[in-house]
């Protein structure tokens, strides 16, 4: 089931701390999308809105053609996990899990069960006395166990050590691949999660920078490594991102996809051409003072 979700002109605004302004955009849904933005950029109060945890100060949020806010029905397929959980302190795991089953009509037993042991998540124990790393979990395992039409974890495994957090991005793809739904993902770790996404929405200063596929987006830096004059030579007219130097040799990153008369140019004057990871457009993308796309 994919719930298409449609964002209208949407702002949020805190007093006089103007947090999301004018974002439009449209999710046709059944994909894995990543929400990226510096600290600060709106990402929460861009998803609590999804979630219909508010409503907008402005514009409007539709989901599967209705205003998400207040709706119970369509709160019933929105799954949203937080970093820091909105999880009952005062309650244990089982009243989480029990509590999750209730609010989600998809929520699967057999599978929370099944992520409960593979985080050794203790039924007995108080939310409050549980590590950092196994609140994470406990959210990990609810968002993935409600099967929500919707699931969306605001930065919600970033307690997770390493190898744990691996085992989630698998185990997201895993279960995305065996009940296909929408996710939507906000990192600040780009480089570990970002080959999951199919689309990339870009959030910056409140504002909507960029929403595009992956692989559109990937396509769009290059970086032309060789002697340094030549490449220096090459870059004349492109939009420099950065440099790096070593003795003669120098790789330059640009923005913009190189035309084929470009890429033939590069092979003659034997200049290499290679990819640039998402991490670092997203770092140029969102650099104070810089042009955006
Ligand atoms: N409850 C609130 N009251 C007042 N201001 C708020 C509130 N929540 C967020 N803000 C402000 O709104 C702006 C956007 O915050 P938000 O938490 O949405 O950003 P974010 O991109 O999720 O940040 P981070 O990556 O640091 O978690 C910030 O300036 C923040 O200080």
């Amino acid at each position: 089931m994919t719930l298409a979700i449609d964002v209208r002109g949407a702002g949020v605004q805190y007093g006089r701390t103007v947090a999301v302004e004018n974002v439009s955009f449209k999710l046709e849904g059944g994909k894995i999308y990543g929400l990226l933005g510096r600290n600060g950029s709106g990402k929460t109060s861009l998803l609590s809105l999804l979630a219909s945890f508010r409503e907008p100060t402005k514009g409007e949020v539709l989901i599967d053609g209705k205003i998400a806010f207040e709706n119970a029905e369509i709160m019933s397929q929105v799954c949203f996990i937080q970093e820091n959980g909105h999880m009952m302190d005062g309650y244990k795991v089982k009243d989480a899990i029990k509590l999750a089953a209730s609010c989600w009509p998809k929520w699967d037993e057999q599978y929370a069960n099944h992520l409960l042991d593979l985080y050794q998540l203790p039924l007995k124990k108080s939310i409050s006395s549980l590590s950092r790393g196994m609140k994470s979990a406990l959210g990990v395992t609810l968002g993935l166990a409600s099967r929500a039409p919707v699931t969306i974890f605001d930065e919600a495994y970033l307690g997770m050590d390493a190898p744990t957090r691996y085992a989630f991005y698998d185990e997201v793809l895993r279960d995305y691949m065996e009940h296909p739904r929408t996710f939507i993902l906000s990192t600040h770790l780009i480089e570990e999660v970002g080959n999951l996404f199919e689309e990339v929405l870009i959030l910056d200063r409140g504002r909507l920078l960029l929403h595009e596929e992956s692989d559109t987006l990937r396509q769009r830096g290059v970086s032309i490594t060789g002697p340094a004059e030549r490449v220096d030579d090459f870059v004349i007219g492109l939009q420099v991102l950065g440099e790096q130097r070593l003795g003669g040799t120098k790789s330059v990153t640009v923005y913009g996809e190189l035309n084929q008369e470009r890429v033939n140019r590069a092979r003659t004057d034997g200049l290499d051409l290679g990819p640039v990871p998402l991490q670092d457009l997203f770092v140029h993308l969102t650099k104070k003072g810089g042009e955006g796309a």
